[in-house]
């Protein structure tokens, strides 16, 4: 029997455009993590039969899910839960506001659920602001002030920026070897792997000073980097701001959320 097989846990599940992230937990430790990535397997199906190999048998209890996939991954993962568990999967919502932070959108349901759990994780850290950024398929810039979000800004990643150039230009179809000197290039490959990180580096350290610029939330921000990609673009930030890399804080604002009564009866968050 593996160790897993012997804890009494709590599944929590991240699924992005490009992977899913998961933690198993119990006693508020993290027992065991990993990722899988959508392109390695032929649908949910398959991806699930995988996700069920690597929890070795563990003895899951409940189940909570964000999702940024299409509707079908979340039936596939409820109903995989089902038969695996014997449990009902609970999948995160956003809520105009939750754990006393206010939504920034106008319309909170068309709002990334992924973003607002890391809004709600990075309201946990001690700051007048935070600039929440996920590195992953999109890279998403969310702006929260004090307990406001303010909304966010959506860009391509690194991933989908090459992918554009690969596709749309004739002399521009390179295997990037991402570098974070900032130096300019000096062939095509170098030219793309500085290029791109440099430019996410660069729209963080606009919203970041336009943030300060603007005030009122006093000075003490901090820069929290998640997803894919955070670690490739931590050091091309750090020297210019308060920079921290959460490698799971979707995750982390699960089990907020978890903790936290729930707002207006909406469900999880
Ligand atoms: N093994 C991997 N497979 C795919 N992408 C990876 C891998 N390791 C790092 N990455 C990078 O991470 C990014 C995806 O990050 P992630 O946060 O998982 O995205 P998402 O939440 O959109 O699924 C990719 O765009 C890629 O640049
Ligand atoms: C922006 C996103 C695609 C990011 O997803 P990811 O890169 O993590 O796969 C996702 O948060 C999403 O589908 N959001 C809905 C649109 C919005 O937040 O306005
Ligand atoms: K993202």
């Amino acid at each position: 029997m593996s160790d897993l097989a012997l804890c009494r846990a709590q599944l929590q599940i991240d699924v992005g455009n490009t992977r899913l992230k998961w933690r198993l937990c119990s006693q508020n430790e993290v027992k065991a993590r990993g990722f899988l990535v959508w392109s390695d397997f032929s649908g949910p199906p398959e991806l699930l039969a995988q996700l069920a190999v690597a929890l070795a048998g563990a003895a899951v209890e409940s189940v909570l899910v964000s999702s940024v996939a299409a509707a079908e991954v979340a039936v596939a993962i409820d109903q995989w839960a089902r038969q695996c568990f014997d449990v009902e999967a609970r999948f995160a919502v956003v809520s105009p506001r939750a754990a006393g932070v206010d939504v920034g959108y106008d319309n909170p349901a068309v709002l990334g659920v992924d973003r607002w759990l890391a809004v709600l994780a990075a309201s946990a850290y001690q700051a007048d602001g935070v600039v929440v950024v996920d590195c992953g398929s999109a890279v998403t810039v969310d702006v929260l002030c004090g307990s406001q979000h303010r909304g966010g800004y959506i860009v391509p990643g690194l991933r989908l920026m090459n992918a554009a150039l690969f596709q749309d230009t004739a002399r521009v179809r390179v295997v990037p070897d991402w570098q974070v000197s900032g130096l300019p290039g000096r062939d095509t490959v170098s030219a793309v792997s500085s290029g791109l990180p440099l430019m996410v580096a660069g729209l963080v350290n606009e919203v970041w000073s336009r943030q300060l610029a603007q005030g009122g939330g006093g000075q003490h921000w901090k820069v929290l980097l998640t997803g894919g990609d955070a670690p490739l673009l931590v050091a091309l930030l750090a020297d210019k701001m308060e920079v921290l890399v959460v490698e799971d804080l979707v995750l982390d604002g699960l089990s907020l959320a978890e903790s936290r009564p729930l707002d207006r009866g909406q469900g999880l968050i």
